[in-house]
């Protein structure tokens, strides 16, 4: 069997369209959503997400904020630029680019963001609220994966889901996205004993962990959807270029699965385009708007 490669790049830019389309209209009224992103220190990986963020920004017509700050940045100051973004009627959406310089406490500065324009889903009231069933902003990769299931799979109701790795910002809200709808979840992490009999019983799989190509081919069930969120950097031996792969090891998934994301090119571009979805949605709730229909979780 050869499994349909999930083509989450042109899904995405499909995203984008619709978010440009409504973004105009939203212009014609004199409101132009605004997403600020603060990234700092000097990453090099999270220099070129922010570039992309920037430019996808500014091509669905939204105005876009950047703000560098040193990597020795006091957290007090970061703080102070949040509660200026929090107070800005020109900013609708902010990001703080994870992971921060060890020095500062993520926990406290996701919560210092006011939750409806937390974008990145990451604040405790809207992870409460995506756990019970609340209106909420919804983490971007679980919520672009979960449009790329919908659109394979149609109705989720009943399946078997296997969501690897549980982490907060995919892992655990993947998770509870898929129970909500209707999936029968299974998370597994480091400590789950036998994971290929586990994974053998989903129809659909999540692989969330960042170890390169860990998951294989046999562990899946014949015919199973297969979402790959892993992106790693590897160098194969021999090669004198670095190699983007998944979690999964696309080759011998690709054999057995019914459908699989590739990497580059599958859940990376949906990250992104949600991102703006969620900029729009939350301009949206503000001004009292209906919200999207499709770019909602
Ligand atoms: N607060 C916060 N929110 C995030 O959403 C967030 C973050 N911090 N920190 C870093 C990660 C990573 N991330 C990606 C987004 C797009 C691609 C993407 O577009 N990938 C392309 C290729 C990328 C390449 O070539 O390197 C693809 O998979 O096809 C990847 C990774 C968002 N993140």
């Amino acid at each position: 069997m050869a499994a349909v490669i999930i083509d989450g790049k042109a899904f995405a830019a499909k995203v984008r369209a619709q978010v440009g389309a409504a973004v105009t209209a939203l212009k014609a009224q004199g409101i132009t959503p605004g997403l600020a992103v603060v990234l700092v220190g000097e990453d090099p990986a999270s220099q070129v997400y922010v570039r992309n963020k920037h430019r996808q920004t500014i091509e669905v017509g939204m105005n876009s904020f950047e703000h560098r700050l040193p990597a020795e940045t006091p957290e007090a100051d970061l703080l102070a630029l949040i509660a200026q973004l929090n107070a800005d009627t020109a900013v609708d959406g902010i990001l703080v680019q994870l992971p921060l310089p060890a020095h500062l406490n993520a926990e406290l500065v996701i919560n210092a963001i006011d939750p409806t324009k937390d974008v990145d889903g990451f604040h405790i009231d809207n992870v409460g609220k995506l756990v019970t069933g609340q209106k909420s902003m919804v983490p971007c990769t679980p919520l672009g994966s979960l449009m790329l299931l919908r659109d394979s799979l149609g109705d989720l109701n009943g399946l078997e889901a296997v969501v690897i790795g549980r982490s907060n910002i995919v892992g655990k809200p993947m998770a509870n996205l898929l129970l909500q709808q209707g999936c029968t979840v299974t998370i597994a992490h480091s400590r789950t004993r036998d994971l290929p009999a586990v994974v053998r019983r989903a129809d659909i799989v999540v692989a969330a962990v960042g170890r390169p190509e860990m998951v294989k081919g046999e562990w899946l069930k014949p015919g199973a959807t297969v979402i790959d969120v892993g992106i790693n950097r590897i160098q194969p031996a021999g090669a004198d270029k670095a190699k983007l792969v998944g979690d999964c090891d696309f080759d011998s998934c690709a054999a057995v699965a019914g459908a699989i994301t590739p990497v580059p090119g599958g859940v990376g571009p949906m990250t992104i385009a949600c991102l703006l979805a969620n900029t729009l949605t939350a301009t949206c709730r503000r001004y009292g708007l209906p919200e999207p229909v499709g770019l909602t979780a």
